[in-house]
């Protein structure tokens, strides 16, 4: 029997119906009428023809609260190749389709998909900071590789939303920037010599980053990270608790890991700080370091 014939029995239809009604209890406080263009497009993209009958006293209008209409297109869908006997039986409506994320509240964008920007937006998907990101980088070619390969790992996290584009448009309405663009060291370079071109860099990000996000809080990441900071924070206009500077953080890991070599016990049980400013004259707290379970 083909998926046709099958639409067009009408034993199956009523069953259908009967079933869809029966499952419909409880949803159908989100009424929409039928011209709902979501309604309207699966019904012709679908190809299913599955219109509301005679034998059925519920219609589609009556049916697309979106949850549950997602719902119906997905697994009719999905049931096109599947056993036609599973297609009257309950279990095999009865999944819990997850939506695609739109919009989730908790969007980071991630500006430069360098060594900094790459480990930033993987530890964000992984670590659950958010499912969430935008990334940018003015290379479109590697911000195509970059987002692809995160994109195509997402299947190991929780319903992730990845965007990539060199448009700072697809940035809009994130919470948190991460700025991480910018030159990197070179041999002989101190932090400082980065200052200028990482500055003229910033100057052009922040604003773009500002149009469509106007709400977000800066992370500064590219060096000199602290005078960096402060600047970032004169250009954008933001108050002075919107603007944060990643500091010795990076610092404090390397410092406890260290710790924890030289010991010879977990990093987890290695406590201590790194203080100052992150570069060369930053200092550590070492008679503040504990060791503890
Ligand atoms: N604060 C900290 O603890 C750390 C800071 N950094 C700093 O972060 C910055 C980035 O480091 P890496 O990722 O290693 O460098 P990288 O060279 O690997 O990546 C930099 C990225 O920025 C992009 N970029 C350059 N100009 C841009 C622009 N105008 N708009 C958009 N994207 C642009 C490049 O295309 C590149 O993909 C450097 O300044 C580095 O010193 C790096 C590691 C730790
Ligand atoms: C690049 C840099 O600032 C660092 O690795 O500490």
């Amino acid at each position: 029997m083909t998926w046709a014939e099958v639409l067009s029995n009408r034993h199956i239809q009523k069953r259908f119906w009967k079933l869809v009604a029966s499952m419909c209890k409880g949803h159908l406080d989100n009424v929409r009428p039928l011209e709902d263009t979501r309604v309207v497009q699966a019904r012709h993209t679908n190809k299913l023809s599955l219109r509301p009958n005679k034998f059925s006293n519920f219609h589609l209008s009556s049916i697309c609260n979106p949850r549950f209409y997602n719902f119906v297109a997905v697994k009719l869908t999905i049931r096109k190749t599947a056993n036609m006997r599973e297609f009257s039986t309950k279990d095999s409506f009865v999944t819990n389709v997850q939506p695609q994320l739109d919009h989730s509240g908790h969007k980071i964008t991630v500006v430069g998909v360098g060594a900094a920007g790459i480990g930033s937006a993987f530890s964000i998907l992984t670590r659950s900071v958010s499912n969430d990101i935008a990334l940018v980088d003015s290379a479109q070619d590697k911000l195509e590789g970059e987002a692809l390969d995160l994109q195509h790992g997402s299947s190991f996290l929780h319903n992730a939303r990845i965007v990539a584009s060199t448009d700072y448009a697809v940035t809009a309405g994130s919470r948190i920037c991460v700025l991480t663009a910018g030159a990197r060291l070179k041999k002989g370079e101190t932090r400082f010599d980065l200052l200028q071109r990482n500055v003229e860099i910033a100057k052009n990000i922040i604003p773009q980053l500002l149009k469509y996000s106007p709400d977000t809080i800066l992370l500064i990441v590219s060096n000199p990270v602290d005078i960096l900071t402060h600047i970032a924070w004169k250009i954008s206009g933001l108050p002075k608790t919107r603007v944060i500077g990643s500091g010795t953080n990076l610092d404090s890991s390397r410092f406890r890991f260290l710790i924890s070599q030289r010991l010879g016990i977990g990093l987890s049980s290695c406590h201590g700080w790194i203080i100052g400013e992150h570069g060369d004259s930053s200092v550590s707290m070492s008679q503040g370091f504990v060791c503890k379970h």
